[in-house]
């Protein structure tokens, strides 16, 4: 799953190269303002914080919601108390796209996550020139080298990492590359199972001042409680909001959980 995941966005991102050579796409990344601060907006305060993300489509849930203007959620969100907003990009299992990454960084003032599958340096280009202050790198695609390199490209750029691990194993890679922003992904790629209880089997091996960011399986309030009562600096929130009625007041109500 994640290697054709990964293979459709080199290949998307290919045909966009086709148009917009690197060295256009390097001029517009480095000509935008510095990014966002991204590792203090996620480890501000007492209370955990929300990475709250536009996603219409998944490949475990299928279609969840059309978001014509995902500015106008993302501006919902940043009204709720989000500390962060994450954009899909990946247009063929997600639906998402660059230009939604455009409209979501117009909109708000808060750090915005490129949330794609990456293992090139074009995309990471790309993701700055649109505006995004972090990107995702997935551990589980991209082999010890190439995330290492991925990982300081980002940051040459001014750019926060979010490394996602599955597993205890793909932790400790996190870890070997120094990550700064460490996600525990609850979602098994494989068979879409949820095991929220991993981020609190790995909690207590986050090292001093590495940003905890437990990802997926958040529904309800109790469900960022348990994240929070594991340790979690930040809770990332997809379904939830894009299937409620009012996001603003479900990141409300997750803030007070
Ligand atoms: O969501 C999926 O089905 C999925 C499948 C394969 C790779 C990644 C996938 N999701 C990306 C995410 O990590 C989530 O969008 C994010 O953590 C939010 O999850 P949720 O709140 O459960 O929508």
């Amino acid at each position: 799953m994640l290697d054709d995941l990964l293979q459709g966005s080199l290949e998307d991102a290919a045909r966009r190269r086709a148009e917009a050579p690197t060295v256009e796409v390097e001029r517009l990344a480095l000509a935008q303002a510095p990014a966002l601060d991204a590792v203090a907006a996620l480890s501000r305060g007492e209370q955990v914080n929300i990475i709250a993300e536009v996603k219409r489509a998944s490949p475990s849930r299928g279609r969840l919601a059309n978001i014509p203007d995902p500015a106008a959620l993302a501006s919902l969100y940043e009204c709720g108390g989000a500390a962060a907003i994450s954009v899909l990009t990946e247009e063929r299992k997600f639906l998402g796209s660059l230009d939604d990454l455009r409209a979501v960084r117009e909109a708000v003032s808060i750090p915005v996550l490129r949330k794609e599958f990456i293992g090139e340096e074009y995309q990471i280009l790309e993701a700055r020139a649109a505006g995004a202050d972090l990107i995702l790198l997935i551990v589980a695609s991209l082999e010890q080298p190439l995330l290492a390199r991925l990982k300081t490209f980002a940051e040459q750029l001014g750019m926060t990492v979010l490394v996602e691990a599955h597993t205890r194993e793909e932790f400790q890679r996190g870890l070997d590359v120094d990550a700064k922003v460490l996600g525990v992904n609850a979602r098994d790629l494989k068979t879409f199972e949820m095991h929220p209880e991993l981020f609190g089997e790995l909690a207590p091996e986050y090292p001093a001042g590495v940003v905890r960011v437990a990802e997926s399986a958040v529904l309800k309030p109790e469900h960022v409680r348990a994240y929070r009562d594991a340790g979690a600096d930040a809770v990332l929130v997809g379904e939830a909001l894009v299937t409620g009625d009012d996001p603003e007041a479900t990141i409300k109500e997750f803030l007070q959980a």
